[in-house]
């Protein structure tokens, strides 16, 4: 079941599901979702000397990645083509019953701007801020303000709560995190393992 307005104001005041600041509830919540801002930290990847990523090698995604922080007032230009990461300016902390997904609104998807290029969804158990995936499809540069209200997430209820909410266990790389947050791939390893062993 996705969560309502209703729904979700009850749950922000019960004070298990976080959504902070939330500077303006009549604007930010939507009949059935929250839309979130633009912070104003961005990853960007360098244009040059990338040989290529390899997403197991210790911090190397890191040594390909500059941060820019737009002054206040300030835009960043988001070119055609361009993929960079930002953040929402709201952090947020969704409780073991709740799966959260973040999606684009429909006003800059009609400027060819999206805000997940693959990866939407906010585990149960999760906190911090979100990491967004900013690409331009289309042929003009577009101005994004921070404070701009950028996304919107949505909330479904699961059948029962996780058991082992986001950060409880193994993995959960992401919790807490501030700001943008490359890829932390490389340590999968170190979480679990994802390469498959060798049969000889
Ligand atoms: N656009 C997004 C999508 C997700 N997240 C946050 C919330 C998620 O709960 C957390 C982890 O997301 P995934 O499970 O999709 O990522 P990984 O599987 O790579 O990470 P982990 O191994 O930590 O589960 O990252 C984010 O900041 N920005």
């Amino acid at each position: 079941m996705i969560l309502s307005d209703a729904d979700i104001l009850e749950r922000l005041e019960a004070g298990d599901l976080v959504v902070e600041p939330l500077d303006d509830p009549e604007l930010q919540i939507q009949p059935a979702s929250v839309d979130l801002r633009l912070g104003r930290e961005f990853l960007e990847f360098q244009r040059t000397n990338i040989p290529c990523i390899h997403p197991n090698s210790e911090r190397e995604v890191d040594e390909y990645v500059t941060e820019t922080v737009v002054d206040e007032d300030d835009d960043f230009i988001l070119h055609p083509g361009d993929f960079v990461l930002g953040t929402t300016h709201e952090r947020v902390e969704i409780p073991a019953d709740l799966i959260a997904h973040v999606e684009g609104r429909s006003s800059l998807g009609r400027l060819a701007v999206v805000v997940h290029a693959t990866a939407g969804l906010c585990d149960p158990g999760y906190r911090g801020q979100i990491t967004l995936e900013l690409s331009n499809l289309g042929s003009a540069p577009v101005a994004l303000t921070p404070g701009m209200r950028i996304s919107q997430l949505t909330f479904t209820e699961l059948k029962t709560a996780a058991e082992r909410p986001y950060g409880s266990e193994r993995g959960s790389k992401y919790q807490d995190q501030s700001g943008p947050q490359a890829s932390r791939i490389e340590s999968d390893d170190e979480f679990g393992g994802d390469q498959l062993e060798r049969e000889d």
